[in-house]
């Protein structure tokens, strides 16, 4: 009988909140098909708009790479209005074959209609990226759409401004044209959520684009978008230019702006975000920056980024430089095709005169460890409290259960957790003011001792895998957090970095994927989430310390045009 009252009591208590919980969810459902609704009006406004363009005229449009499209408006070849409609029809065609977009921004048509009015006036000087449509990652504030960051909860909070970058995009005459998809709350290299679903890797459809701006990469793939504004915290700029065969880069934190934008996790200090280009080529990255750089503007409207134009003598160098090298970071053994893309980087690199050494990363299972606790910010407590309360769909779960766990439960995990660097993570997991002091301090020592293990071999730049794996398939990312430990050092010590295709996954890849060693289930399905992937594009990463942005760029640029996959296929 006292089972029955005992069970009476827990039920009476725990029964309001868990119907609590169950009416948020409901609510949060209903958001999620007006969302849909809304979403399928918004699409049918796109298709209204690019039918009013003849198709053969459209694709004559969007065939063109970024550098033609940009001459052939800037001496009136083509119009801004019907070049967006070329875009809006390559970008739908895109999204029924990937699910890219999310939403087609409508001001679009009034800002390219503005410039063709202003183009009439024979005075007008049309501003570097005269009617050029740009692709933004949803996270990214466009006036007037959500940035639900894959969040129900955050349906219908419509950004009342542009980003800094957004506002920049649209004096320098381009067309931001459509907001991509994310994964939820932006920390994975898949990219699903329960708003607007999953994206799919366009080369390999059972594969993930990457993430987190896994939209704008498969976007950009298809041919749907020149330029693609993404960011990156961990990796989610290069990630998915690596998994979808792009250029990719991100600079360190300060030469991007921060000003008003919102981040996955607020109030993580010492690992911020950054913006930056995906695009077919690294030369279109290359000449986005410049003109970012190079607007005085940019640096009234966020002025605490310091005003370092682009540095045409760091780009334009023939200096020959001191490069170090590692095709294993000590944390996660890469794919076979990883680390040759790396090796034949480096041969090319030592062709163009550079010196090329081998080098080691410093304490690489303290790097991760930090990086992971410097990512979540506190110990996983405000993601987790978000995540509990939206929908996730078993897709876009990005797992981490352990963080969910009560901080005394965590502590005991810390010592006896079976996975060794998955306890090495738990360990570093702040849990107190105390412990995200520390978090601070051996991030800031990390650095130190990093940037003193290149000053020991006097290095300029750094080269290594983009990743640690392809592409894996939908749900496995984050069951392999190791792979993303190559872009995410360049996070953790705030570099420049950047990556570009270098060659293809082959067969004798694959027959040395037999020889992997593995210790744990990261370990394994690096191994099994690489098979058969013979063709997938294999990306390499250069890096470089802050402030050397150019260098990096140049790097990029020379082993592109020798070895680049796009400089092979265009
Ligand atoms: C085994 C215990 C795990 C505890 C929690 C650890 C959380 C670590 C988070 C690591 C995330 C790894 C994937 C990151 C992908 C890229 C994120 C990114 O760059 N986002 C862009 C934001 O602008």
């Amino acid at each position: 009988m006292w089972f029955f009252y005992v069970a009476i009591v827990i039920i009476g208590f725990f029964s309001p909140k868990l119907i609590d919980k169950y009416n948020r969810k409901q609510k949060l459902r209903t958001l999620i098909k007006q969302r849909a609704a809304d979403r399928k009006i918004n699409f049918e406004w796109a298709k209204n708009s690019f039918q009013k363009l003849d198709e053969s005229r459209a694709v004559e449009i969007s065939a063109k790479p970024f550098e033609e499209l940009r001459n052939s408006l800037k001496n009136g070849e083509i119009g801004p209005v019907e070049t967006l409609r070329a875009f809006q029809r390559k970008a739908y065609e895109s999204t029924e074959k990937t699910n890219c977009v999310c939403f087609f921004i409508q001001e679009a048509l009034e800002i390219a209609e503005n410039l063709e009015h202003l183009a009439t006036d024979p005075n007008y000087q049309k501003p570097p990226l005269f009617g050029v449509p740009v692709s933004i990652k949803e996270s990214i504030h466009v006036k007037n759409l959500d940035s639900t960051a894959g969040y129900a909860q955050k349906i219908n909070n419509p950004s009342d401004a542009n980003s800094v970058s957004v506002d920049q995009l649209i004096r320098l005459g381009a067309v931001p044209f459509v907001h991509t998809n994310i994964p939820i709350a932006l920390l994975s290299y898949g990219c699903s959520n329960g708003v607007y679903g999953t994206t799919l890797n366009p080369l390999d459809n059972s594969r993930v684009p990457g993430g987190s701006s896994g939209g704008e990469a498969a976007l950009v793939s298809l041919g749907g978008s020149v330029l693609g504004i993404g960011t990156d915290v961990g990796g989610s700029i290069r990630t998915p230019a690596s998994f979808c065969g792009l250029a990719g880069f991100k600079s360190s934190s300060d030469r991007s702006p921060q000003l008003g934008k919102t981040a996955s996790i607020p109030g993580r200090q010492l690992l911020l975000s950054v913006e930056g280009p995906i695009a077919k080529n690294i030369d279109v990255c290359v000449e986005y920056l410049r003109l970012k750089w190079n607007d005085p503007l940019l640096y009234k409207k966020d002025v605490y980024m310091p005003p370092v134009k682009f540095q045409e003598n760091l780009y334009n160098s023939e200096k020959p430089l001191k490069i170090g090298y590692y095709t294993f970071d000590g944390y996660q053994t890469a794919s076979p095709a990883y680390q040759r893309a790396v090796r034949e980087t480096v041969a090319v690199l030592k062709e163009l005169g550079h010196e090329l050494v081998p080098f080691e990363v410093p304490q690489p299972d303290h790097m991760y460890s930090i990086f992971c606790a410097g990512a979540t910010a506190d110990g996983g407590l405000y993601l987790m409290d978000s995540l509990a309360n939206d929908i996730i769909p078993p897709e876009a779960d990005i797992g981490f259960p352990v963080a969910k766990l009560p901080h005394f439960i965590q502590r005991l995990l810390r010592k006896y957790w079976h996975h060794r660097r998955e306890r090495q993570i738990i360990q570093e997991l702040p849990h107190d003011t105390e412990e995200m002091r520390q978090m601070h301090e051996k991030i800031e020592d990390y650095r130190h001792e990093f940037v003193l293990a290149m000053r020991a071999k006097k290095l300029d730049a750094l080269v290594c895998p983009a990743f640690g794996c392809p592409p894996p398939h939908h749900g496995m990312p984050n069951k392999i957090l190791g792979a993303n430990s190559y872009p995410a050092l360049y996070n953790l010590i705030d570099f420049a970095a950047g990556t570009v295709p270098v060659t293809v996954q082959k067969q004798e890849d694959e027959v040395e994927l037999r020889k992997m060693k593995t210790e744990d289930s990261w370990d394994r399905r690096v191994v099994t989430e690489s098979k058969n992937c013979i063709g997938l594009p294999v990306s390499v990463q250069i890096a470089t310390p802050p402030y050397r942005e150019e260098m990096c760029l140049r790097l990029l640029k020379q082993v592109e045009a020798k070895i680049g996959l796009y400089s092979r296929t265009h």
